[in-house]
């Protein structure tokens, strides 16, 4: 493939991940944030969602695509209907393994062996993928949905979105083929012409339908309870969102499911400074602190992620910088090496608040608190900020940096608007930071 091709197709997903507003976070889907770059790095830094989902399908190599291959011969091993695998290599369950023999598959083609391993993961990951009509994609997500789904809890938890009736129909008919001989699994279309009882909450476990219907049913009557859903198929997105009315109603349906990230696993602090230098002593402690692990720094504006590294680094402290000012090549080096333990510290702007992981980071500093255009707390990036730390169960601190009463006031309405108690931290006492920061 020539180089220009696969710039002009990461674009085109970009373009389509960026329209979808869906970023990857480990199983969990979010609205991306508004681009608001500017030249001299002295507002607020954002992430622009097109270079976020280029980084993130980079970095997660998951993304699938095989849009290349034209000729459709199953030998062919440039085929998008050749398979090297098995389905047993795929590891499905038994009863869904048969339902897929019995409906006449004998090996999974190019975009299920390459899809499946993804959808089936653990912990879950989201994921965009692409390839020709007929090459088996219908199978692929529905193989998924029938796999993730608990029986023993009586209540919608996969909810596939079609663009028509009749769509819908097909793919509830696919999923009762392989799902014959998981006779436990019970499916509901929520299509027009479909009623139910109102007085009564849904009990399948699967829902496929319109977005209208889905949306009257689990908004406007609230028959099931959408933050319950585990998995959310959008089946032919490209259409879904290129038209008028589903295209809102997608989005709608996908933010009503969208789960906060749990604060619980996360120890937060804040810090009373006097100015800036002060918070840079802290900075200091911290940075002494840091025997496991490695920390996150956020600045709200690129200048102050600038004069803060190369203080650091005048301190002889080896750190990283990542802000909006670097193409994506720069900022995936500059990831590559903090990952790989080269520096343990990254100080970065809400460019990298959202959607990347680095699973060994253990501390988030805010050396400023997020704020939205007018100055008031912005809590939403400040979640995404310190989901950053803490994932998969394991522990994490977050540290505030506070100097004046506007960030006290900030800190405040952060601490207010997800109930949970921000402690004080004294920085003279290297005591706590050493507590918590091993
Ligand atoms: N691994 C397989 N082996 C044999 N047949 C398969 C396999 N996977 C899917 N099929 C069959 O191939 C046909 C196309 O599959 P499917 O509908 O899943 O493709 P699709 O990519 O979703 O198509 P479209 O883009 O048109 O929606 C179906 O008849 C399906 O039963």
């Amino acid at each position: 493939m020539t180089d220009w091709v696969k710039k002009a197709e990461d674009q085109e997903v970009s373009k389509l991940v960026d329209k979808l507003e869906i970023e990857s976070d480990n199983g969990k889907t979010y609205t991306t944030g508004l681009s608001s770059k500017t030249a001299d790095g002295n507002e607020g830094d954002t992430a622009d969602p097109a270079e976020t989902s280029l980084l993130i399908k980079i970095l997660g190599k998951g993304l699938v695509n095989t849009k290349l291959s034209l000729d459709i011969q199953q030998k062919n091993p440039n085929s998008p209907l050749h398979s090297v695998k098995t389905f047993e290599a795929l590891h499905l369950k038994p009863e869904l393994l048969k339902g897929i023999y019995a409906m006449g598959f004998n090996t999974p083609s190019k975009i299920q062996e390459t899809a499946l391993p993804t959808l089936l993961a653990d912990p879950p990951q989201n994921m965009i993928a692409q390839s020709q009509s007929g090459t088996g994609k219908t199978a692929a997500f529905v193989l998924a949905m029938l796999s993730r789904v608990n029986v023993n809890l009586n209540h919608p938890q996969v909810l596939c979105l079609s663009p028509t009736y009749e769509l819908a129909i097909q793919t509830g008919e696919v999923a009762a083929r392989m799902g014959q001989f998981c006779p436990e699994i019970k499916l509901r279309f929520a299509v027009r012409g479909e009623e139910v009882d109102r007085n009564k909450r849904i009990s399948e476990h699967i829902l496929i339908g319109t977005p209208g219907k889905m949306l009257d049913w689990g908004l406007k009557f609230r028959l099931f309870d959408m933050k319950k859903i585990t998995v959310f198929v959008l089946d032919e997105a490209d259409v879904m969102i290129a038209t008028q009315g589903h295209h809102d109603q997608c989005i709608r349906i996908h933010k009503l499911m969208r789960e906060e990230e749990s604060l619980d696993n996360i120890k937060q602090y804040y810090v009373k400074c006097q100015n800036e230098d002060g918070k840079y002593n802290a900075i200091q402690n911290i940075y002494g602190c840091i025997s496991i692990g490695q920390a996150i720094i956020f600045c709200h504006t690129r200048r102050t992620a600038a004069w803060l590294a190369a203080k650091m680094t005048t301190d002889c402290h080896s750190v990283a910088v990542l802000s909006g000012d670097l193409t994506v090549e720069q900022r995936l080096a500059v990831l590559d090496r903090f990952r790989s333990g080269l520096e343990k510290v990254l100080i970065t702007t809400n460019v990298l608040s959202r959607g990347i992981d680095i699973e060994q980071v253990t501390i988030v500093v805010n050396f400023d608190l997020p704020v939205d255009v007018r100055g008031n707390a912005d809590c939403e990036t400040y979640l995404h900020r310190i989901g950053r730390t803490g994932r998969f169960g394991k522990s994490g601190i977050a540290i505030n940096l506070i100097d004046g009463e506007k960030s006290m006031a900030v800190c405040k309405a952060i601490e207010n608007h997800f109930k949970k108690e921000i402690q004080i931290l004294n920085t003279d006492c290297a005591d706590d930071i050493e507590k918590i920061g091993t």
